[in-house]
């Protein structure tokens, strides 16, 4: 894999990159960023973001670095979405389309052909994890909001990929709610059966991850009772063997304050699931 490096930045001694590769399964160029700690990173965090967001968002505001640097932790953060494209209707709304990917594979039309950001993260991600030289470490995946659900989705499809997984304001049961059914009705089609296996609640029931899941839910959240409702993932989780815990943060919104409030929690959580501290 090519990568190009288009702006690097020197952080608690470690470097924020700002870098780009071509990538076969969307077709198009993808950004994405990566923290590198000041010593030999001993873990790999893949952070997903929200809608509206790109690569830049985790970096600019989720004051992760000092933590990350002193424990040792690299993280990537790919783009939400391809970009480049100019799909009817593509860049109308800001939940849907470009800043929008949802982490699944589309299979409608016109979306079919660049909108795979499921594949994207699992193969083009794990190709450039090995491009970077940080293949040999253990993996964490966490996300925001949409992020949050992709973290939480393919998470649980790939334990071999992900041994912990964390998340804040996931979208954990798209297929119940407005977000996720606008963006499964239009990349996906009608079938609502296919919907399944882009859906936290559904996965959860027959994957293989066995380790913990966090989550942190801010209370004053605009989004919780019609996008967010953790308390659907905890019910579907009581019925198997995955060991879930949901915080719920008093005062909290929805935006990266409350992301920067916990991330050193998270940080450290997947340290202790990694059994790296
Ligand atoms: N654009 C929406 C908000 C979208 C939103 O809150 N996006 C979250 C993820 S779902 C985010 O992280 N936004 C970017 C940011 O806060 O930096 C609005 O104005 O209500």
């Amino acid at each position: 894999m090519n990568i190009e490096t288009r702006k690097s930045h020197r952080c608690f001694d470690g470097e924020v990159l700002f870098q780009s590769h071509k990538s076969p399964t969307t077709g198009t160029d993808m950004n994405l960023s990566v923290f590198l700690p000041k010593e030999k990173p001993k873990a790999l965090m893949v952070w997903l973001s929200g809608l509206t967001c790109t690569e830049e968002n985790f970096m600019a505001k989720a004051g992760a670095f000092q933590f990350a640097s002193r424990q040792g932790v690299a993280i990537i953060c790919p783009d939400t979405s391809p970009r480049g494209t100019d799909l009817p209707g593509e860049h109308d709304d800001w939940d849907f389309g470009s800043g929008a990917g949802f982490y699944l594979d589309a299979t409608a039309n016109p979306w079919a052909q660049n909108y795979k950001m499921y594949s994207y993260i699992v193969d083009d991600i794990s190709q450039f994890i090995a491009a970077s030289n940080l293949d040999h470490l253990p993996r964490c995946i966490s996300g925001h909001s949409m992020g949050g659900h992709g973290a939480l989705t393919i998470g649980l499809k790939h334990p071999e990929m992900f041994q912990s997984i964390s998340a804040f304001a996931p979208i954990v049961n798209p297929m119940e709610v407005p977000w996720g059914q606008k963006a499964f009705r239009n990349y996906l089609g009608d079938h609502e059966e296919s919907w399944k296996a882009y859906d936290a609640c559904q996965l959860v029931k027959s994957s293989k991850y066995n380790g913990e899941i966090l989550i942190d839910q801010g209370l004053a959240d605009n989004f919780l009772t019609e996008q967010l409702q953790p308390e659907a993932f905890e019910k579907a989780c009581s019925a198997t063997a995955v060991s879930l815990q949901v915080r719920r943060q008093k005062g909290y919104d929805h935006s990266y304050f409350f992301v920067s409030s916990f991330i050193d929690d998270h940080l450290s959580f997947h340290l202790r699931q990694l059994k790296l501290t």
